[in-house]
């Protein structure tokens, strides 16, 4: 398997040089040259599979031969026998025809889990065969970060970085981070928003030479392509669950750096049988502006009570630009670099293209707290504010009551009290054992002012081997 640039310039590579380049030296992001297509009867056989047989299925040819596969296999057993609940992805019924995916069973309490936890064991494992060292560089609006430090933590030959917003990710989002001791993990809170801190890890790949030619960077956020790869296995899994191949499902997917929906996008480009999928955002809507109108611009970034989503420039976008431009990489840079400067707009019958493959809406934060309120009224169910904008979201948008509509819940309410309190509920999401002591365990972190030199001068005096 190869893989490409979105911007058309950079070298093709190979899965591992993939998995260790991030993003690509033209500034675009990796995508595979063809994808992997299974027939109806291949994807019913893998019906009632263990999860990690199934995510072996779907992922092993992109990673081809690079990776033996009883390695491949141990890898995922080892990142799926983390997760807390048996089914790794249970599904639970809100209404008829209508699910909520739980993707808040591993370490971190997030979708982030399914994809960081494997990432930390490939980093490891082509680390340790090319005998290299890496300084991972990662920027997150909450998840991501703790799920990198769990997937890496113990991995020999990286150091961490991860930058936060500072002040701008929930009490629970943070201790998850500051709290994991390691001399090879980095917390920074950047006076900033997590589009600068984006910013920051994308100009740092760009050019590396702040360490001094010693190491080289290593990606978590979903700019690397493993993150995207290992994301997709989950809508295979709940399609089977609830009758697939055999029919068809929709999902409404809370997105911010649109990853996890271009995941299934890529699903369904695979042979999976999806008829419809929504595009839920909070009131950072660029993308659903964009569906809405085809303008494509940027506002200032809001705070919103479901701060994950609290994104702009959604990174996984320009993937799939450059398949509504046939993978044109001198029409997506052009593209996106008009787009840096003001709106911008693509050919209407491109826009449209996209219109037949997304549908969208935009929650703001009173529709988010009824959605709580109401779910928890109607089923005793608790929705974080993320998976919340979601179930709205597919009210919203649905299209066929008998298709089953599934809602990505990507985190745990636990992570978001002061969201639940201000949807009025007065129940009290409960930690799991395993971080019954966050509040009582010792922070580390460094605020810095939201300046790229200053990070990466901190980088290039923190790194082990410094
Ligand atoms: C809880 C939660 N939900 C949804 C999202 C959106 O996911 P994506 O960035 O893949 O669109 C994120 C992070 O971005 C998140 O942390
Ligand atoms: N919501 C994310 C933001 C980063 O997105 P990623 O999927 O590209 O890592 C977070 O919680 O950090």
């Amino acid at each position: 398997m190869r893989y490409i640039s979105t911007r058309g310039e950079a070298p093709a590579l190979g899965f591992e040089d993939v998995l260790l380049t991030g993003l690509a030296s033209d500034g675009g992001l990796y995508v595979p040259e063809s994808l992997p297509h299974f027939s109806l009867e291949e994807i019913r056989s893998w019906r009632g599979l263990p999860y990690s047989e199934l995510a072996f299925n779907v992922m092993y040819p992109f990673v081809d031969d690079a990776i033996p596969e009883d390695a491949f296999r141990r890898m995922l057993d080892e990142t799926y026998d983390g997760f807390v609940h048996k089914a790794v992805a249970p599904l639970v019924q809100l209404d008829t025809n209508e699910w909520v995916l739980e993707l808040f069973h591993g370490p971190t309490l997030a979708f982030k889990d399914f994809a960081l936890q494997l990432l930390g064991r490939l980093l490891d494992y082509v680390l340790e065969k090319r005998n290299q060292h890496a300084v991972i560089m990662g920027a997150t609006s909450g998840d991501t970060g703790s799920a990198a430090i769990e997937g890496c933590r113990r991995c020999e030959h990286v150091d961490i970085f991860i930058l936060h917003p500072h002040e701008r990710v929930s009490e629970v989002q943070r201790r998850q981070m500051t709290t994991v001791a390691g001399d090879n993990i980095h917390n920074i809170a950047v006076k900033g928003n997590f589009d600068d801190c984006q910013r920051m890890v994308k100009a740092s790949f760009g050019d590396q030479s702040f360490l001094g030619g010693k190491v080289r960077l290593a990606a978590v956020n979903s700019i690397n392509w493993a993150r995207i790869m290992a994301q997709i296995v989950y809508y295979f899994q709940a399609s089977l669950a609830l009758g697939g191949p055999d029919r068809s499902m929709a999902f409404s997917v809370p997105t911010g750096n649109f990853g996890d929906i271009f995941a299934g996008y890529l699903a369904k480009k695979m042979g999976l049988p999806i008829s419809q999928l929504v595009i839920a955002t909070n009131r950072n809507d660029i993308l659903h502006r964009f569906m809405s109108g085809n303008r494509y611009e940027q506002h200032q970034l809001e705070h919103t009570l479901s701060p994950s989503m609290d994104i702009m420039v959604s990174s996984n976008f320009e993937r799939l630009l450059f398949d509504l431009h046939g993978r044109d990489g001198a029409a997506v840079k052009e593209l996106l670099e008009n787009a840096a400067r003001g709106p911008v707009s693509i050919e209407d019958y491109r826009w449209r293209h996209a219109r037949k493959l997304f549908d969208s809406d935009a929650v703001d934060d009173r529709a988010t707290c009824q959605t709580i309120r109401q779910i928890y009224d109607e089923n005793e169910y608790l929705l974080d504010p993320h998976t919340a904008i979601g179930v709205k979201a597919a009210r919203t948008c649905r299209r066929d009551r008998s298709v089953p509509m599934i809602t990505l819940g990507t985190a745990h309410p636990a992570k978001f009290p002061d969201a639940i309190a201000e949807a009025g509920l007065s129940v009290k999401p409960q930690l799991p054992a395993h971080m019954a002591d966050l509040f009582e365990r010792e922070e580390r972190y460094t605020v810095l002012e939201n300046d790229l030199a200053s990070v990466q001068d901190f980088m290039a005096k923190h790194w082990k081997h410094a």
